[in-house]
């Protein structure tokens, strides 16, 4: 499991740490791990350490503290070094002498910006803000940031990329965008939801001994291999169709027949014993997935499920989305609602339903629920899906470059919310929500909790659209028909 914590807790941990260890060892290790990543990457870049060039980013702060150190190991190693510094007299004064005494140079912001100092660099450090940072960049810094990335030079960004909100992953103003960034003691929620995280690059986390002052429970989580492993149901010995689980699937029009068959063929690789069809679009079901029990009857009159889908290209039928809800809370089973099911369920209905929902909408979806424009949610989507979560008194998986899984809070608080990592654009693709809700729901039936189930769902569809889509674009079909392949990745554990 990969988890991120707030700042506040982060700060927590720090002061906790640092209480038992020397003055200015944690700055140490950070440096030390900031140092090392460097110059890997001048390996790459610039062929090697010594005698590569490197400007360092600093601001105000301690994160301007951890580059200048970091500066002063590659400046002793050879590197012409050079700090760049925002306000050179609140400029970490330890880091400073280091750099210094190493032979590094410094330069004002205006030097910096009126020479190709930058241009010519090969590497660029930015140490402007880290944690401590608070909206856009200001002042000096967001020019360099943009000269930065205007540059041909390596981006390293110090635990964040500056100018990004740690705690959202909001970016509300300039900031940095890095090819790696270098964070410490744990990840933050900017380095795994976007717009931040696209901004970050690829990640590497340094381990400065935070882990044991840290709580149990995080703010996010991203679920790797191991934990999905661990989550997919497996049938045993006595199990048979019935135990392994069945799930409704109410889905399609005459206008929109396809996603009825996009949603059986995600629910039939999500795990449950048997996929039951209650709609308009049977004989286009059946032609494709003859596998399914198909009813012509209704949701009502469909057999016993463990777990109903509706919703995915339901156009206007709000009486089988009131069919579907009004059953299911008779048998107290799981409901899963897509698409048109968002607008066309009935909200109170929706949050006093007992048995788990689990609402999975994309960004246009959450917008149109939560009264805000679409742009409101892509900036902000963990504020998004948690206020979805509590207003609904459901589990919420929020599409998108980000897909995010928020659960209401309970007795014991609120669940940390789930990061997707498998996600990729190829997903991209008209019907592919409707494979993943019949997955998702699939899995509900098969036992998951919604979180469980949404959170593997997304796992499984990411997985399965990137197994399917190598080098190619791919259609909502093929993502359905990967799904047993990232299946088995993941049981093998490869
Ligand atoms: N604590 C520890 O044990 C360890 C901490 N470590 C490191 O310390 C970092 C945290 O350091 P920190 O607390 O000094 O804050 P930091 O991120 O440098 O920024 C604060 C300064 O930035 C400024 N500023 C803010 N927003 C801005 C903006 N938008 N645009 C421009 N400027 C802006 C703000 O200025 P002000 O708002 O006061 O004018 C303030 O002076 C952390 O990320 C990690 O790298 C590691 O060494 C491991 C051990
Ligand atoms: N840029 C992106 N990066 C990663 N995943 C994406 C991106 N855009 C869309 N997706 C994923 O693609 C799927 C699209 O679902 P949805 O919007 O419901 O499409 P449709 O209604 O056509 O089925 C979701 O799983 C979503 O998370
Ligand atoms: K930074």
């Amino acid at each position: 499991m990969r988890s991120a914590y707030s700042v506040e807790t982060v700060r927590a941990a720090e002061r906790e740490l640092m209480a038992r260890l020397p003055e200015g060892a944690l700055m140490q290790r950070a440096a030390a791990g900031l140092a090392a990543a460097c110059a890997q990457v001048l390996g790459r870049t610039a062929g090697r350490v010594y005698g590569s060039r490197v400007v360092l980013l600093v601001g105000s702060g301690d994160n301007g503290g951890d580059a200048l150190y970091a500066g002063a190991r590659l400046a002793k190693r050879g590197a012409g070094v050079t700090a760049v510094l925002t306000a050179p007299e609140k400029a970490h004064s330890g880091g400073l002498a280091a750099l210094r005494r190493a032979g590094g140079r410094e330069a004002t912001t205006a030097e910096a910006l009126a020479s190709r100092l930058i241009d010519a660099a090969d590497l660029v450090v930015d140490g402007i803000v880290g944690i401590g940072g608070h909206g856009g960049l200001r002042g000096s810094a967001a020019p360099l940031a943009e000269r930065a990335a205007a540059a041909g030079a390596a981006v390293i960004a110090v635990d964040l990329p500056s100018g990004v909100e740690a705690d959202t992953g909001e970016v509300r103003g300039p900031a940095v965008r890095a090819d790696l960034t270098v964070t410490f003691g744990t990840h933050k929620a900017a380095l795994l939801i976007d717009p931040a995280r696209e901004h970050a690059g690829a990640v590497r986390l340094v381990d400065i001994g935070l882990d044991p002052w840290l709580p149990e429970r995080p703010e996010l989580e991203a679920l790797q291999h191991a934990d999905v492993a661990r989550l997919l149901p497996r049938p045993g010995a006595e199990s048979d169709k019935y135990r392994r689980g069945v799930v409704g699937i109410a889905a399609g029009s005459t206008r929109y027949p396809g996603a009825a068959v996009l949603a059986v063929a995600g629910a039939l690789r999500g795990g449950a014993g048997a996929v039951r069809y209650a709609g308009p679009a049977g004989d286009a079901v059946l032609a494709r997935y003859p596998e399914t029990l198909v009813s012509d009857g209704g949701p009502r009159r469909a057999g016993r499920v463990q777990a109903w889908v509706v919703g995915p290209g339901a156009g206007d039928d709000a009486d089988t989305v009131a069919e579907v809800l009004d059953v299911a809370g008779e048998a107290d089973v799981p409901v899963l609602i897509d698409a048109d099911g968002l607008r066309l369920a009935d909200p109170d209905v929706v949050r006093s339903r007992t048995a788990p929902t689990l609402l999975t909408p994309h960004a246009g979806e959450a917008a149109a629920l939560l009264g805000v424009d679409r742009a409101e949610v892509e900036s902000a989507r963990l504020a998004a899906a948690r206020e979805l979560a509590e207003r609904y008194r459901a589990t919420v998986l929020l599409k998108g470059a980000t897909t995010l899984v928020a659960a209401p809070s309970g007795r014991d608080g609120t669940a940390p919310v789930r990061v997707n990592p498998t996600g990729t654009p190829w997903l991209a693709t008209a019907g592919s929500g409707d494979v993943l809700s019949g997955l998702a729901g699939s899995l509900l039936a098969s036992g998951l909790s919604a979180r469980d189930a949404g959170s593997v769902g997304a796992y499984l569809h990411g997985l399965a659209a990137r197994r399917g889509a190598v080098g190619a674009p791919l259609a909502a079909q093929d993502i359905a028909s990967a799904v047993p392949d990232a299946w088995r990745d993941i049981a093998s554990g490869s």
